[in-house]
Protein backbone atom coordinates (compact mmCIF):
# COMPACT_ATOMS: atom_id res chain seq x y z
CA UNK A 1 0.00 0.00 0.00
CA UNK A 2 2.75 2.64 0.50
CA UNK A 3 2.32 5.27 2.80
CA UNK A 4 -0.52 7.34 3.50
CA UNK A 5 -0.05 10.97 2.60
CA UNK A 6 -1.56 14.37 4.23
CA UNK A 7 -1.81 17.61 3.41
CA UNK A 8 -1.91 20.50 5.05
CA UNK A 9 -3.32 24.07 3.78
CA UNK A 10 -2.78 26.12 6.33
CA UNK A 11 -0.78 29.12 8.06
CA UNK A 12 2.76 29.11 8.83
CA UNK A 13 3.75 29.71 12.63
CA UNK A 14 7.25 30.98 12.97
CA UNK A 15 6.67 30.09 16.99
CA UNK A 16 6.10 26.31 15.91
CA UNK A 17 3.51 25.79 17.99
CA UNK A 18 0.47 25.73 15.77
CA UNK A 19 -0.74 26.25 12.26
CA UNK A 20 1.85 24.41 9.35
CA UNK A 21 4.19 23.72 12.02
CA UNK A 22 2.01 22.07 14.59
CA UNK A 23 0.40 20.08 11.33
CA UNK A 24 3.61 18.59 10.03
CA UNK A 25 4.92 17.06 13.64
CA UNK A 26 2.07 15.51 13.90
CA UNK A 27 1.71 13.89 10.85
CA UNK A 28 5.40 12.68 11.65
CA UNK A 29 4.25 11.64 14.90
CA UNK A 30 0.98 9.23 13.39
CA UNK A 31 2.96 8.08 10.53
CA UNK A 32 1.94 9.40 7.22
CA UNK A 33 3.65 11.85 4.89
CA UNK A 34 3.05 15.33 5.35
CA UNK A 35 3.19 17.73 2.63
CA UNK A 36 2.22 21.51 2.72
CA UNK A 37 0.42 24.67 0.99
CA UNK A 38 0.80 27.61 2.52
CA UNK A 39 -1.55 29.85 2.84
CA UNK A 40 -0.16 33.16 4.80
CA UNK A 41 2.89 33.48 6.59
CA UNK A 42 2.56 34.69 10.52
CA UNK A 43 5.27 36.61 12.83
CA UNK A 44 4.16 35.13 15.38
CA UNK A 45 5.44 33.67 18.74
CA UNK A 46 3.70 32.59 22.41
CA UNK A 47 2.92 36.25 23.23
CA UNK A 48 0.95 36.85 20.17
CA UNK A 49 0.73 37.53 16.28
CA UNK A 50 3.28 40.21 15.65
CA UNK A 51 1.97 39.85 11.58
CA UNK A 52 -0.42 38.72 8.72
CA UNK A 53 1.38 38.37 5.14
CA UNK A 54 -0.96 36.13 3.20
CA UNK A 55 -0.34 35.03 0.14
CA UNK A 56 -1.31 35.58 -3.41
CA UNK A 57 -3.88 33.53 -4.26
CA UNK A 58 -1.34 32.45 -7.52
CA UNK A 59 1.46 31.58 -4.88
CA UNK A 60 -1.50 29.03 -3.16
CA UNK A 61 -2.98 27.67 -6.48
CA UNK A 62 0.63 26.39 -7.30
CA UNK A 63 1.68 25.10 -4.31
CA UNK A 64 -1.86 23.02 -4.48
CA UNK A 65 -1.20 22.07 -7.86
CA UNK A 66 2.33 20.68 -7.18
CA UNK A 67 1.12 18.73 -4.91
CA UNK A 68 -1.30 16.85 -5.98
CA UNK A 69 -0.63 16.73 -9.75
CA UNK A 70 2.13 14.33 -8.26
CA UNK A 71 2.03 13.06 -4.99
CA UNK A 72 -1.72 13.61 -4.54
CA UNK A 73 -3.25 13.04 -0.75
CA UNK A 74 -5.50 10.65 0.86
CA UNK A 75 -6.84 13.29 2.84
CA UNK A 76 -6.36 16.86 3.60
CA UNK A 77 -6.79 19.41 6.18
CA UNK A 78 -7.41 22.95 6.08
CA UNK A 79 -6.36 25.48 9.06
CA UNK A 80 -5.97 29.11 8.74
CA UNK A 81 -7.55 30.78 5.26
CA UNK A 82 -7.29 34.20 6.20
CA UNK A 83 -9.68 35.81 2.96
CA UNK A 84 -12.45 34.45 0.82
CA UNK A 85 -10.26 35.01 -2.25
CA UNK A 86 -8.27 31.69 -0.89
CA UNK A 87 -11.30 30.09 0.31
CA UNK A 88 -12.84 29.67 -2.87
CA UNK A 89 -9.29 28.93 -4.71
CA UNK A 90 -8.73 25.81 -2.19
CA UNK A 91 -12.31 24.58 -3.01
CA UNK A 92 -11.74 24.94 -6.33
CA UNK A 93 -8.78 22.85 -6.75
CA UNK A 94 -10.34 19.97 -4.41
CA UNK A 95 -13.11 19.09 -5.36
CA UNK A 96 -11.40 19.28 -8.98
CA UNK A 97 -8.84 16.41 -7.81
CA UNK A 98 -11.31 15.50 -5.62
CA UNK A 99 -9.20 14.50 -2.80
CA UNK A 100 -11.00 12.45 -0.03
CA UNK A 101 -11.49 12.96 3.79
CA UNK A 102 -11.28 17.06 4.36
CA UNK A 103 -10.91 18.02 7.66
CA UNK A 104 -11.70 21.67 8.10
CA UNK A 105 -10.55 23.32 11.08
CA UNK A 106 -12.61 27.05 10.73
CA UNK A 107 -9.50 28.94 12.14
CA UNK A 108 -10.86 32.11 12.95
CA UNK A 109 -9.11 33.89 16.14
CA UNK A 110 -5.21 33.24 17.56
CA UNK A 111 -5.89 32.70 20.95
CA UNK A 112 -3.81 36.41 21.45
CA UNK A 113 -7.19 37.68 20.34
CA UNK A 114 -5.90 38.65 16.27
CA UNK A 115 -7.88 37.68 13.32
CA UNK A 116 -6.64 35.00 11.16
CA UNK A 117 -9.98 35.06 9.16
CA UNK A 118 -11.24 38.37 7.34
CA UNK A 119 -14.69 38.43 8.56
CA UNK A 120 -16.06 38.60 5.02
CA UNK A 121 -14.88 35.22 4.46
CA UNK A 122 -17.09 33.61 6.88
CA UNK A 123 -19.70 33.55 3.80
CA UNK A 124 -17.16 31.53 1.41
CA UNK A 125 -16.45 29.07 3.75
CA UNK A 126 -19.51 28.27 4.99
CA UNK A 127 -20.84 28.13 0.85
CA UNK A 128 -17.94 26.82 -0.73
CA UNK A 129 -15.86 24.85 2.01
CA UNK A 130 -18.24 23.49 4.13
CA UNK A 131 -20.16 21.20 1.52
CA UNK A 132 -17.18 19.33 0.25
CA UNK A 133 -15.56 18.80 4.00
CA UNK A 134 -15.68 15.47 5.53
CA UNK A 135 -15.89 17.15 8.77
CA UNK A 136 -15.50 20.21 10.24
CA UNK A 137 -14.18 20.63 13.53
CA UNK A 138 -15.14 24.58 15.32
CA UNK A 139 -14.42 25.34 18.75
CA UNK A 140 -17.48 27.13 20.97
CA UNK A 141 -16.84 30.39 19.61
CA UNK A 142 -16.34 29.28 15.97
CA UNK A 143 -19.72 27.28 16.07
CA UNK A 144 -21.27 30.48 17.64
CA UNK A 145 -20.36 32.44 14.72
CA UNK A 146 -20.70 30.09 12.18
CA UNK A 147 -24.48 29.95 13.12
CA UNK A 148 -24.55 33.95 13.32
CA UNK A 149 -24.21 34.28 16.84
CA UNK A 150 -26.24 31.84 18.72
CA UNK A 151 -24.86 31.15 22.15
CA UNK A 152 -23.41 27.59 22.96
CA UNK A 153 -23.24 26.75 26.60
CA UNK A 154 -23.66 23.50 27.71
CA UNK A 155 -23.17 20.05 25.94
CA UNK A 156 -26.55 20.02 25.07
CA UNK A 157 -26.58 23.36 23.06
CA UNK A 158 -23.41 21.72 21.54
CA UNK A 159 -25.48 18.67 20.47
CA UNK A 160 -27.84 21.31 18.89
CA UNK A 161 -24.91 23.44 17.30
CA UNK A 162 -23.53 20.40 15.30
CA UNK A 163 -27.13 19.35 14.06
CA UNK A 164 -27.48 22.79 12.97
CA UNK A 165 -24.48 22.88 10.98
CA UNK A 166 -25.04 19.22 9.36
CA UNK A 167 -28.32 20.97 8.01
CA UNK A 168 -26.41 24.10 6.82
CA UNK A 169 -24.39 21.40 4.09
CA UNK A 170 -21.44 19.78 6.76
CA UNK A 171 -21.30 16.36 6.27
CA UNK A 172 -20.09 15.67 10.08
CA UNK A 173 -19.42 18.33 12.85
CA UNK A 174 -17.21 18.20 15.88
CA UNK A 175 -17.88 20.93 18.03
CA UNK A 176 -14.86 21.51 20.76
CA UNK A 177 -15.38 21.66 24.20
CA UNK A 178 -11.97 23.34 25.10
CA UNK A 179 -13.77 26.84 25.91
CA UNK A 180 -16.45 25.38 28.15
CA UNK A 181 -15.79 25.29 32.31
CA UNK A 182 -15.75 22.54 33.85
CA UNK A 183 -13.56 19.07 35.01
CA UNK A 184 -13.70 17.39 31.73
CA UNK A 185 -13.12 18.79 28.58
CA UNK A 186 -16.09 17.40 26.12
CA UNK A 187 -16.00 17.62 22.17
CA UNK A 188 -19.28 16.77 20.36
CA UNK A 189 -19.42 14.82 17.29
CA UNK A 190 -22.52 14.42 14.96
CA UNK A 191 -22.00 11.60 12.12
CA UNK A 192 -24.34 10.08 10.05
CA UNK A 193 -27.06 10.63 12.63
CA UNK A 194 -25.60 10.03 15.57
CA UNK A 195 -23.84 11.54 18.49
CA UNK A 196 -20.55 10.36 19.87
CA UNK A 197 -18.87 12.13 23.18
CA UNK A 198 -15.20 12.41 23.35
CA UNK A 199 -14.71 13.29 27.42
CA UNK A 200 -11.06 13.70 29.12
CA UNK A 201 -9.64 15.25 32.22
CA UNK A 202 -9.62 19.08 31.96
CA UNK A 203 -5.79 19.56 32.50
CA UNK A 204 -4.90 22.77 34.42
CA UNK A 205 -2.31 24.57 32.46
CA UNK A 206 -1.71 27.84 30.28
CA UNK A 207 0.22 26.29 27.69
CA UNK A 208 -2.20 24.89 24.61
CA UNK A 209 -1.08 27.20 22.09
CA UNK A 210 -1.86 25.06 19.24
CA UNK A 211 -4.25 22.72 20.48
CA UNK A 212 -7.15 22.59 17.24
CA UNK A 213 -4.87 22.76 15.26
CA UNK A 214 -2.74 19.57 16.34
CA UNK A 215 -6.30 17.83 17.03
CA UNK A 216 -7.12 18.49 13.28
CA UNK A 217 -4.45 17.19 11.84
CA UNK A 218 -4.56 14.01 13.87
CA UNK A 219 -7.78 13.26 12.75
CA UNK A 220 -6.56 13.47 9.24
CA UNK A 221 -3.88 11.48 9.76
CA UNK A 222 -5.80 8.71 11.18
CA UNK A 223 -8.80 9.43 7.91
CA UNK A 224 -5.98 8.76 5.57
CA UNK A 225 -4.99 5.44 7.66
CA UNK A 226 -8.37 4.20 7.16
CA UNK A 227 -9.95 4.86 10.47
CA UNK A 228 -13.61 6.05 10.50
CA UNK A 229 -14.40 9.31 11.82
CA UNK A 230 -15.38 8.14 15.07
CA UNK A 231 -12.60 6.13 15.53
CA UNK A 232 -10.05 8.65 14.36
CA UNK A 233 -11.67 11.59 16.53
CA UNK A 234 -11.09 9.13 19.24
CA UNK A 235 -7.62 8.82 18.48
CA UNK A 236 -6.91 12.44 18.07
CA UNK A 237 -8.88 13.28 21.57
CA UNK A 238 -5.79 10.92 23.16
CA UNK A 239 -3.68 12.42 21.27
CA UNK A 240 -4.38 15.98 21.92
CA UNK A 241 -4.71 15.25 25.81
CA UNK A 242 -1.71 13.58 26.06
CA UNK A 243 0.09 16.62 23.77
CA UNK A 244 -1.65 19.44 26.81
CA UNK A 245 -0.94 16.96 29.74
CA UNK A 246 3.30 17.41 28.66
CA UNK A 247 2.64 20.55 27.27
CA UNK A 248 5.72 22.47 26.88
CA UNK A 249 7.02 26.08 29.17
CA UNK A 250 9.16 27.30 25.81
CA UNK A 251 8.70 31.19 25.58
CA UNK A 252 6.90 34.24 27.90
CA UNK A 253 3.84 33.30 26.19
CA UNK A 254 1.31 30.26 26.02
CA UNK A 255 3.54 27.81 24.91
CA UNK A 256 2.85 24.97 22.53
CA UNK A 257 1.49 21.38 23.14
CA UNK A 258 3.75 18.84 23.08
CA UNK A 259 3.32 16.45 19.95
CA UNK A 260 5.99 13.88 21.29
CA UNK A 261 4.10 13.21 24.11
CA UNK A 262 1.40 10.30 22.76
CA UNK A 263 4.83 8.44 21.66
CA UNK A 264 6.61 8.76 24.97
CA UNK A 265 3.70 8.19 27.51
CA UNK A 266 0.65 7.24 26.09
CA UNK A 267 1.39 4.24 23.30
CA UNK A 268 3.73 2.54 20.88
CA UNK A 269 0.99 1.46 18.64
CA UNK A 270 0.34 3.62 15.00
N1 LIG B 1 -7.22 22.50 29.35
C1 LIG B 1 -7.57 21.46 28.60
N2 LIG B 1 -7.55 20.21 29.11
C2 LIG B 1 -7.89 19.14 28.37
N3 LIG B 1 -8.30 19.21 27.09
C3 LIG B 1 -8.36 20.44 26.52
C4 LIG B 1 -7.99 21.63 27.23
N4 LIG B 1 -8.13 22.69 26.39
C5 LIG B 1 -8.54 22.18 25.22
N5 LIG B 1 -8.70 20.83 25.28
C6 LIG B 1 -9.07 19.93 24.20
O1 LIG B 1 -8.22 20.24 23.11
C7 LIG B 1 -8.91 20.08 21.88
C8 LIG B 1 -8.89 21.42 21.14
O2 LIG B 1 -9.95 22.19 21.69
P1 LIG B 1 -10.04 23.77 21.75
O3 LIG B 1 -11.44 24.08 22.11
O4 LIG B 1 -8.93 24.27 22.61
O5 LIG B 1 -9.73 24.09 20.25
P2 LIG B 1 -9.35 25.44 19.64
O6 LIG B 1 -9.84 26.56 20.49
O7 LIG B 1 -9.76 25.36 18.22
O8 LIG B 1 -7.82 25.42 19.67
P3 LIG B 1 -6.96 26.63 19.17
O9 LIG B 1 -7.10 27.62 20.26
O10 LIG B 1 -5.61 26.03 19.03
O11 LIG B 1 -7.55 27.12 17.88
C9 LIG B 1 -10.30 19.58 22.26
O12 LIG B 1 -10.29 18.17 22.29
C10 LIG B 1 -10.49 20.13 23.66
O13 LIG B 1 -11.45 19.39 24.37
C1 LIG C 1 -0.86 30.13 11.64
C2 LIG C 1 -1.80 29.84 12.76
N1 LIG C 1 -2.83 28.99 12.57
C3 LIG C 1 -3.68 28.72 13.59
C4 LIG C 1 -3.53 29.31 14.83
C5 LIG C 1 -4.53 29.02 15.94
O1 LIG C 1 -3.93 28.39 17.02
P1 LIG C 1 -4.11 28.96 18.53
O2 LIG C 1 -5.54 29.39 18.67
O3 LIG C 1 -3.77 27.82 19.40
O4 LIG C 1 -3.18 30.13 18.68
C6 LIG C 1 -2.45 30.19 14.99
N2 LIG C 1 -2.22 30.82 16.14
N3 LIG C 1 -1.60 30.44 13.94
Amino acid sequence: MGMRKTLTIAGSDSGGGAGIQADLKTFQERDVFGTSVITAITAQNTLGVHDVYPQTVEAVRSQLNAVLSDIGADSVKTGMLFSSELIVAVSEIIKAYQVPNLVIDPVMIAKGGASLLQKEAILALKEKLLPIGKVITPNLPEASELLNGQSIRSVDEMEQAAKLLHQSGAESVLIKGGHLEGATSIDVLYDQGRFYHYEAKRIDTKHTHGTGCTYSACIAAELAKGQSLPEAVSIAKDFITAAITHSLSIGEGIGPTNHAAYRHFVSTRI
